[in-house]
């Protein structure tokens, strides 16, 4: 079933289409990933799937209900994580839960939320004396207080040192055990490939291509790469010629190639035929950052 559904969004900002015809939708129980360069529109189609923005065209529908229209109703269902402006720098982490539990009929119960986060031993600590890592734990922990259905996280990661951004993202698919649905906005590519059960690549205000993680690496051109240092030069003429071949790189004497197995098995057929030594062989599946790169340079070519 799905929960939350943009059919052709558009929103102009002076003149200049920043969404420009987004659809998806969006499953229970899934983390969705919204992934795009700068600009590209994310945060404005999610303000819009938060009610937060008014669509110039277009449907948006959470759980069947217009994020505008049935605004006090998709509150109750979506959690949206604040800006980090929106919270006071005097509030303790306690009195920031007891406040947002507060704008809540049904809020959860702070207590063992705060447990979940790691915010227990910080209750009494005042939001500007709160690590980076720590204000990203209060701000799920807000967007979680009134038991949402799905929950709308915009960057959260950014700013991170990597073992807390680790230690979010295991929040993140604690929260989806839990049966909240998690539409998340992010320009990190190992974080949606981590995450993300299906990812909207979205840019210049539309979507290049909508997939899973896996299958967004699959349909770029050099989903498999080989590289090796060659123990003698090899013609180029030869690399060129290798079926299937995205790229070639040539770096410090190491040779590396883009393609599929077919390539990586033409390729060991030529060492073996020129009788040329390949060391340190190494072949590796495309990562999410190639695929994006491939996809969102398409769009711009
Ligand atoms: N309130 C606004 N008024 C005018 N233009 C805006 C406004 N908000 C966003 N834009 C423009 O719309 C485009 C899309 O912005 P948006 O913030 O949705 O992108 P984004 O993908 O979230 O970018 P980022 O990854 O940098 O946060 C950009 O060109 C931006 O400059």
């Amino acid at each position: 079933m799905s929960v939350i559904e943009v059919t052709d969004l558009r929103k102009v900002y002076a003149g200049r289409p920043a969404v420009d015809g987004v659809s998806f939708a969006v499953e229970e129980g899934e983390i969705f990933g919204i992934l795009g360069p700068n600009g590209a529109g994310k945060t404005t189609t999610v303000e819009c799937v938060e009610g937060l923005r008014a669509p110039d065209a277009g449907r948006v529908r959470v759980t069947g209900l217009d994020p505008i229209a049935d605004h006090r109703k998709v509150a109750r269902v979506l959690g949206a994580q604040l800006q980090q402006s929106e919270l006071q720098a005097k509030l303790t982490v306690r009195e920031a839960l007891e406040l947002y539990a507060a704008f809540h009929e049904r809020p959860a119960d702070w207590r063992p939320l705060a447990e979940r986060l790691g915010l227990t031993a910080k209750l009494t600590t005042r939001f500007a004396k709160l690590s980076g890592g720590q204000k990203q734990r209060l701000f799920i922990a807000l967007a979680l207080i009134g038991n949402p259905r799905i929950v709308v996280l915009d960057e959260l990661t950014t700013g991170l040192d990597p073992r807390a951004r680790r230690d979010t993202w295991e929040l993140i698919e604690d929260i989806r055990a839990n049966g909240v649905t998690v539409l998340l906005v992010t320009h990190f590519m190992e974080e949606a490939q981590r995450l993300c059960d299906r990812i909207a690549v979205i840019d210049k205000g539309r979507v290049a291509a909508l997939d899973t993680p896996a299958g967004l690496i699959h349909r770029s051109a050099g989903a498999t790469v080989i590289s090796f240092t060659p123990s003698a030069p090899l013609d180029d003429r030869d690399l060129n010629a290798l079926p299937a071949l995205a790229s070639v790189e040539h770096k410090d004497g190491r040779v590396t190639l883009s393609g599929t197995d077919e390539t990586v098995n033409a390729v060991l057929t030529l060492l073996a035929r020129t009788h040329i030594t390949a060391h340190q062989l190494r072949v590796t599946d495309a990562t999410l950052d190639d695929a994006f790169l491939d996809l969102t340079d398409k769009e711009r070519a």
